[in-house]
């Protein structure tokens, strides 16, 4: 089953609507490959979603950073689910490693506490159950790879999903290692390949045959203009989480990536 390939810019907490209005100008002047190839997704913060939503082309879509895990209510300073879906939002990425780091929504090797997976986990599943595609990141930091944890991370925070969820149709998996995240230091094709094969046979032991020829694993972390080609000419490369690059007109480079595989 033939796997669309998947960009997604997650522009993380930055930006001015001066900025943001500058971005969108960019990615909407950009020459893009077809739509039939490849789904771009855009990931500003939460206060300029509508703005990106009505600006942006059409064909490229936009998805929130974030969501509460449950319904709406007294959670101050949270999102919830219905929110996004109340203002048309598709997308949103959950389990983002900054997230885990930062806010504790974590799984720690070291902390492998049933209550913090299960968070990222219901968050996926709450997600989906209201409509919205999930885009649900998972990686190593760089001690849990130095120990050869990598697979033993990486699968437990993909069972914390696949123990809550039945239909992973709206589901993309971004492996994001941390240490690849924002220190330029981009995994090598052979590293992201040997993951992303991991994590699809996985799905294939845990989940189904299905499901794993047919989930979208992309990867993040350090991804550029000039690294884009050769990662996704990976087999098991399906695209790109963006974080730095996707604020600069190289994601539009990045983008067309895609061709890579519709040429192959
Ligand atoms: O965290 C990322 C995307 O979610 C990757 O960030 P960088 O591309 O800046 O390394």
């Amino acid at each position: 089953m033939a796997r669309k390939f998947f960009v997604g810019g997650n522009w993380k907490c930055n930006g001015t609507s001066e900025e943001v209005k500058k971005i969108v100008s960019i990615l909407n002047d950009g020459k893009v490959a077809s739509a039939d190839v490849v789904d771009v997704v855009v990931s500003p913060p939460f206060v300029f979603l509508p703005l990106v939503k009505s600006s942006l082309r059409p064909e490229f879509h936009v998805a929130a950073q974030n969501c509460w895990v449950k319904k709406g209510g007294a959670y101050t300073g949270e999102i919830s689910a219905e929110m996004l879906v109340n203002l048309d939002i598709p997308w949103v990425i959950l389990g983002h490693s900054e997230r885990r780091q930062l806010l504790s929504e974590s799984n720690e090797a070291s902390c492998l506490c049933a209550k913090r997976l299960y968070f990222v986990g219901d968050k996926v599943a709450y997600a989906l159950s209201k409509g919205l595609k999930v885009i649900a990141c998972v990686g190593e930091t760089l001690e849990q790879r130095e120990s050869g944890a990598t697979m033993d991370v990486v699968a437990a925070q993909t069972k914390a999903i696949a123990e809550r969820i039945s239909d992973w149709t709206n589901v993309v998996v971004a492996y994001e290692p941390v240490w690849a995240i924002g220190t330029g230091k981009v995994a090598t094709p052979a590293q992201a390949q040997e993951v992303h094969s991991e994590l699809r046979k996985w799905l294939q032991t845990n989940v189904s045959a299905d499901v794993a020829a047919s989930t979208r694993i992309i990867y993040g972390g350090s991804v550029s203009g000039a690294n884009c080609k050769e990662l996704a000419a990976q087999p098991d490369v399906d695209g790109f989480l963006v974080g730095g690059a996707s604020l600069k007109p190289e994601f539009v480079d990045i983008i067309n990536a895609a061709t890579v595989k519709s040429s192959a």
